[in-house]
């Protein structure tokens, strides 16, 4: 007999996979974390008959392991296409494509021991392989005395490059007493590599703290589900994405766009360290529309950007990182724009209108 008791009220949806979205994670409760990556890409020539070759592509896993061993890091996953293979790492990420090296690692990585096992490894492979263009890159970390030598300062780190790389040269962009970002860098100027090259990169901070902390298990079920729910889907349709959330909170995300173009995207949390930083290859002439999409994804209080591009890149000479007013919210503190011998590199530092006292200009 049917049971006329039965409590007929309509019975509450399933758990919304956003369950928390008012969550926040302070150091005290999750610890501190470095979110500032450093950043290495190293090109290199690999002359026929190995042009034959899937070049760097070739090396086999177990090299790459060692290195990340070296660096303290290990994969988490993997995705790959015809033409590049994107790992996504315990800190940060790596891409390898034909002759093309990426390492990005945050925390308290080290990442420089990894320079000359690669280079070395490389030679032995391809024996009459060079070096191309050689790029070291990072923000000031947050807490330098927690980094590991030759990481504590960027004078230390270079001294440590110039061992291997008699030309290299250090620069420092922007404030020192502020905002600021390191860069050593060797061009090879015989024959430079003929591909068009750019890199982008957004390195954000202050964030409106429940916002950043919904990049966490609490709120989102998956990752898949973070990406849909927060636009990162969007950001460059089509991409194939490979994304992964920390316990219990912390982001990121390698999307192979197609060809060896790529975007990677990593977020800490952490109220007192939030950190989230944006980078792709894509190829565009302006970047304007996709660098809105960054920032209305995070809605960052402050941000650096940095537009590296070769003379063959469709950005090179109109230094299409630099909108002045188009990026609405937001007051432009720093422009510099660095001509080198075969990259240009604009550099931007930007505030959120709300947190920019004007009269401090
Ligand atoms: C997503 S990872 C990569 C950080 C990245 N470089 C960035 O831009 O912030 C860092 C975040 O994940 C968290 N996390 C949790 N477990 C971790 C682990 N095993 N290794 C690294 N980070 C971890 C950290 O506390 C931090 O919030």
């Amino acid at each position: 007999m049917e049971d006329t008791n039965a409590d007929l009220s309509p019975r509450p949806a399933e758990p919304h996979p956003a369950a928390d979205l008012s969550r926040r994670f302070s150091i005290e409760e999750v610890g501190f974390f470095e979110g500032t990556e450093k950043l290495l890409e190293v090109w290199f020539d690999i002359p026929s008959p190995e042009s034959e070759s899937r070049g760097l592509r070739d090396i086999p896993m177990s090299f790459w392991q060692v290195l990340l061993d070296l660096a303290k890091c290990h994969v988490l996953s993997k995705c790959n296409n015809e033409k590049l293979d994107a790992y996504v790492l315990s800190e940060s990420s790596m891409f390898i494509s034909r002759n093309r090296f990426i390492l990005k690692t945050c925390g308290t990585t080290s990442l420089l021991s990894t320079v000359k096992p690669l280079l070395k490894t490389v030679k032995k492979f391809y024996p009459r392989s060079e070096v191309k263009d050689f790029f070291y890159s990072h923000s000031p970390f947050m807490k330098p005395d927690l980094q590991l030598h030759p990481h504590h300062s960027f004078n230390d780190e270079s001294t440590y490059l110039d061992t291997i790389f008699p030309d290299g040269a250090a620069y420092v962009l922007g404030r020192i007493n502020g905002k600021c970002w390191y860069l050593y860098l060797v061009e090879s100027i015989e024959n430079p590599l003929q591909d068009p090259d750019q890199t982008l990169e957004i390195l954000m901070t202050e964030f409106d703290s429940e916002l950043i902390g919904r990049f966490s298990k609490l709120s989102y079920e998956s990752a898949e589900d973070l990406n849909k729910s927060t636009g990162l889907n969007d950001l460059i349709p089509g991409a194939t994405i490979d994304s992964y959330i920390f316990e219990p909170c912390g982001f990121s995300l390698n999307a192979i766009v197609k060809e060896d173009m790529y975007f990677t995207i990593h977020v800490t949390p952490q109220e007192e360290c939030a950190y989230v930083s944006f980078e792709t290859n894509v190829v565009g002439e302006c970047y304007k529309s996709l660098i809105n999409k960054v920032l209305d994804i995070f809605k960052p209080g402050s941000f650096t950007l940095t537009l590296f591009a070769n003379k063959a890149a469709k950005c090179n000479f109109s230094h299409s990182a630099d909108h002045d007013g188009a990026l609405s919210n937001y007051t432009c503190l720093d422009k510099q724009i660095s001509l080198f011998s075969i990259y240009n590199l604009t550099f931007l530092h930007y505030k959120h209108n709300s947190l920019y006292n004007h009269n401090n200009k």
